[in-house]
């Protein structure tokens, strides 16, 4: 297993080659199928009816979020309740300015244009799009040197969908643009859920609800994980049970895939292991944990440590790492008394 490339992971973010292959058929259709986010959806719901009643396009709107938790979903949504067409682009693809002026030129009225990772487009063609959000126009050069001229160029008015998974990243005169901004929270174990027994009747395959909650409790509060660890498990069910999703199935399932209880895999575990058995729970410097682990620095921190953080297991402090009483109760090991486990444990003598 490759941890440097994060979508080796049953439980990474991001989307694989099988995930791009099955979401299609997963992708909730309208809001009302839309789980969760209540917040965003509500919102949402009013700007696009609002838009609907008036006969106007509907206004930019902005999307931030983790990845796996639906921003291409709700723009594919948000496209199909304004009865529009979608174009999907994403900021890495557009280096140039000109890349961005050939597909603005080409939109459709009404067309809803989604930009996935809008913090990396290349500063040039963030400059056009400010003039393209606002006035829907855009500025193209012809020629360069003290010759190039400036040709403006009419657009049709159109819906920009931003994603970015920092909104915090993007300049504020990008910001400032967007009409609504949506910020999408991770999903509880409940929302899970219901992903889970949706997606499940689509791929026609038969789970109960403890079954479903099994496996929304190890999804990270991801739909994108959920949906791959119920692909995970139909298989299982489907080579070694009877092909019903049981409470039983599931956990087994999951653990021939190291996907403890928690969600956490076998980096993640391996982190917290060598922090608790070795460091006697730390504070222990990232560098020194990263050789324990036998893995990258970087491995350890952008891989690992943020949904160890986010679950309250492990802390970054001024001092190193930490581990917090649930980490302690979560591997089913006991904190040493003072300051010592008996086993190695040297609080307070790694450097950050
Ligand atoms: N609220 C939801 N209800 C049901 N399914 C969902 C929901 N949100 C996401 N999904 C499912 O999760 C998968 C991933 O969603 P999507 O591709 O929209 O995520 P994303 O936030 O755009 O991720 P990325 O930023 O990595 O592109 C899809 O299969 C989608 O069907």
């Amino acid at each position: 297993m490759n941890w440097d490339d994060e979508t080796d992971r049953i439980v990474a973010p991001a989307a694989d080659g099988e995930d791009t292959a099955v979401e299609a058929a997963l992708r909730p259709k309208d809001l009302g199928e839309f789980v969760g986010q209540e917040k965003v959806r509500q919102q949402l719901d009013l700007v696009l009816k609002a838009a609907r009643q008036r006969g106007a396009t509907a206004d930019h709107v902005l999307l931030s979020g983790a990845p796996g938790l639906g921003k291409t979903t709700l723009s594919m949504i948000i496209a199909a309740e304004m009865g529009a067409p979608i174009r999907i682009t994403s900021g890495p693809a557009i280096q140039h300015a000109g890349d961005l002026a050939a597909i603005l030129s080409s939109l459709q009225e009404g067309e809803v244009l989604f930009l996935d990772e809008i913090h990396r487009m290349s500063r040039p063609a963030e400059e056009m799009l400010y003039m393209a959000m606002e006035d829907f126009r855009v500025d193209v050069i012809v020629g360069k040197g003290p010759g190039a001229t400036a040709i403006p160029l009419e657009l049709p008015p159109f819906t920009l969908v931003g994603a970015t998974t920092r909104a915090g990243l993007l300049p504020p005169p990008l910001r400032d643009r967007f009409g609504f901004t949506g910020h999408m929270e991770f999903y509880a174990p409940g929302e899970l859920e219901r992903v889970i027994r949706r997606s499940a009747g689509l791929l026609d395959v038969e789970i109960d609800p403890a079954g479903a909650a099994e496996i929304a409790g190890r999804s990270r509060g991801t739909p994108r994980i959920a949906n791959r660890l119920l692909r995970r498990v139909r298989d299982y069910a489907q080579v070694r049970a009877d092909g019903v999703i049981t409470r039983e199935v599931a956990a087994t399932a999951l653990q021939v895939y190291e996907v403890d209880g928690r969600g956490l895999d076998r980096l993640d575990r391996a982190v917290l292991e060598a922090l608790l058995k070795l460091f006697g729970g730390g504070p222990v410097g990232l560098s020194t944990l990263a050789v324990a682990v036998g893995e990258e620095r970087e491995t350890v921190e952008e891989v690992a440590e943020p949904f160890l953080v986010r679950e309250g297991l492990l802390a970054r402090t001024p001092r190193g790492r930490v581990a917090t009483p649930a980490a302690w109760a979560h591997l089913g090991l006991v904190p040493p008394q003072h300051g010592g486990n008996g086993s190695g444990g040297q609080q307070g003598l790694f450097g950050v």
